[in-house]
């Protein structure tokens, strides 16, 4: 294999899902991939079902129809702990935290879940468990430091500001050691200067090799930082390509139409 095919394999698949609620069509024949390193965000207007395909991926809701496979194995059987195992972590639209932790335990637990030490064990305080906690506390804290929350450490993860509480979001993804992150709006709620830090983050987790997949509605987020682009529209793909073909098609301007750039 060449180091381009090799580049270019898919990590993430998702072939011929559909998704039915009732007689309603949230998603039909959704087929779309995402390659090992790559960012693709799924964009599209309200109710298009972009977090019906996001809860599909993350093993929230089975589809109708077809299949998903993250590195080769299927995860469309798989339940959403089981999913994140895999070594594809989701953040959530709303802030799922423990608001009443330390943002430094948030982290902690993120990696206690997903480590080889459980929190229990460490309580038995055994040397080598005792190396593995000083070992787990300093990856913490550079998560923090890579995240910039570094300074709240000590404070509660509830009584952060909105937009530091995402950033927290994407510091507890990151504790699991994840392949590929799906991160659901992660810049809802914050100010123009956050979100300009936030699409700096993005370039620098990509550096660690991680793919994304990005649900979000600010558009000039997704234009900036996207390798690719798919838009959903009343549950189907309309249109998949580069932010400047996307940004060129009449079918997505069309779908947009009255409903603002920012905002869409
Ligand atoms: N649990 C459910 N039961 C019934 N219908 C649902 C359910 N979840 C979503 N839908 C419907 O499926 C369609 C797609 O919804 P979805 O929330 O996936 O869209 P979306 O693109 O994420 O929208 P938004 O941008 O507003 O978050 C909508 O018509 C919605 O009303």
């Amino acid at each position: 294999m060449t180091q381009a095919t090799k580049v270019s394999k898919p990590i993430l698949s998702i072939e011929h899902v559909a998704v039915r609620f009732g007689g309603l069509v949230a998603i039909s024949d959704m087929s779309f991939g995402v390659k090992e390193g790559e960012l693709v965000s799924l964009i599209g207007p309200n109710g298009a079902g972009k977090t019906t395909a996001f809860n599909v991926v993350t093993g929230f809701l089975r589809p109708t129809k077809g299949e998903v496979h993250f590195r080769g194995a299927p995860l469309h059987t798989l339940k959403p702990h089981q999913v994140a195992s895999t070594g594809l972590v989701r953040t959530f639209q709303k802030t799922s935290l423990f608001s009443s932790n330390t943002v430094f335990e948030n982290v902690l637990t993120g990696m206690h879940r997903h480590g080889s030490i459980s929190a229990w064990a460490t309580l038995l305080a055994l040397p080598s468990l005792r190396r593995e906690e000083a070992r787990l506390r300093e990856s913490a804290w550079e998560i923090l430091d890579f995240v910039g929350i570094a300074h709240r450490a000590d404070e509660l993860g509830g009584s952060l500001p909105y937009g530091e509480q995402r950033l927290l979001g994407v510091a507890v993804a990151l504790a699991a050691g994840p392949n590929m992150l799906l991160l659901d709006e992660p810049a809802a709620g914050m100010n123009p200067s956050e979100t300009a830090e936030f699409m700096s983050l993005l370039t620098r987790i990509r550096q660690r090799g991680i793919s994304i997949l990005l649900v979000e509605h600010d558009m000039p987020l997704v234009m900036g930082v996207s390798d690719r682009i798919v838009v959903l529209n009343y549950g189907k793909i309309i249109a998949n390509g580069s932010p400047a073909e996307i940004q060129a098609n009449p079918e997505v301007i069309r779908a947009y139409l009255g409903q603002g750039v920012k905002h869409a």
